[in-house]
């Protein structure tokens, strides 16, 4: 892991037209990179990020930027890593809930990974500006690997809160369709990044994502009279188009997919 955020490093520090070459606003990209500064409403925003599909390794290996030279191994490491960590979590997790052991594989976790590496620069003035603004991550499961820098915060009981690194850890966030599938059991945390006038960040978050086809529902074992569906069923890719619709305001998506009490 802490291999995974030296060679990234590597990566934003290379002259800007080495990197340059992987820039693109086209969205369908396995890999490409972009800057979200000025894109949310609200705030200005402080960040660029590398987006690499990384899972099937066979699928998307081809399209990993070349340089720094051993990036490709590095990455092909780590969504292997990744991808039996994901293993490990969903066993727990259905284990934990009473679910078929296999129930988040499948559709629910049906997209290809993909990993956002974050990277924030040192910001003279971080009251004017957020890494990324409040949002819920809206897939199933993330796995965020951050850095030695602070600069993650969740949302607590209405309070920000920072999530402190701890070296070599993976912090586990619920995206938005488990709490979806759970029923509202496992809930799915509203989070943000903040900049610093000091020191660049590095976060790199990976995105279990179900297919965009895939039906999302509360599992029908976590149902009966006493616990009745909180939300409806839905195509991930109607959920999907709803969240960008909202930047990802996980209260105004929700109110959309939420069964209305009789
Ligand atoms: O930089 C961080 O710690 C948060 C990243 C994040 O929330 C995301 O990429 O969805
Ligand atoms: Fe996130």
């Amino acid at each position: 892991m802490s291999e995974m955020l030296e060679i990234m490093k590597e990566f934003f520090n290379m002259p800007l037209e080495e990197r340059a070459v992987h820039y693109s606003e086209d969205l369908c990209k396995p890999v490409r990179l972009f800057t979200s500064t000025g894109v949310h409403d609200i705030v200005r925003l402080w960040r660029d990020c590398l987006r690499m599909a990384i899972s099937p390794v066979e699928n998307f290996k081809q399209y990993w930027p070349e340089k720094p030279s051993n990036l490709k191994k590095t990455v092909e490491r780590y969504a292997v890593e990744m991808k039996g960590l994901t293993e490990k979590i969903f066993v727990l997790i259905t284990e934990g809930l009473g679910l078929e052991y296999d129930y988040l594989n499948g559709g629910l976790s049906g997209q290809p990974m993909v990993s956002h590496v974050n990277y924030y620069p040192p910001c003279p003035d971080p009251s004017l500006t957020l890494g990324l603004a409040k949002h819920c991550d809206p897939g199933l499961v993330t796995l965020l690997l951050q850095g030695d820098v602070s600069g993650l915060q969740i949302l607590c009981n209405g309070e920000w809160q920072a999530v402190d690194p701890v070296p070599n850890a993976i912090i586990v966030i619920y995206g938005h369709q488990m709490e979806f599938v759970t029923n509202g059991e496992l809930k799915s945390v509203e989070h943000r990044a903040i900049t610093n006038d000091m020191l660049s960040r590095i976060s790199i978050a990976t995105f279990i994502q179900p297919a965009m086809d895939c039906l999302v529902a509360p599992a029908k074992k976590l149902l009966d009279e006493k616990n009745p569906p909180l939300y409806k069923s839905f195509l991930f890719g109607d959920y999907f188009a709803n969240y960008v619709a909202n930047l990802g305001d996980k209260s105004k998506v929700t109110e959309h997919f939420q069964n209305t009490t009789p």
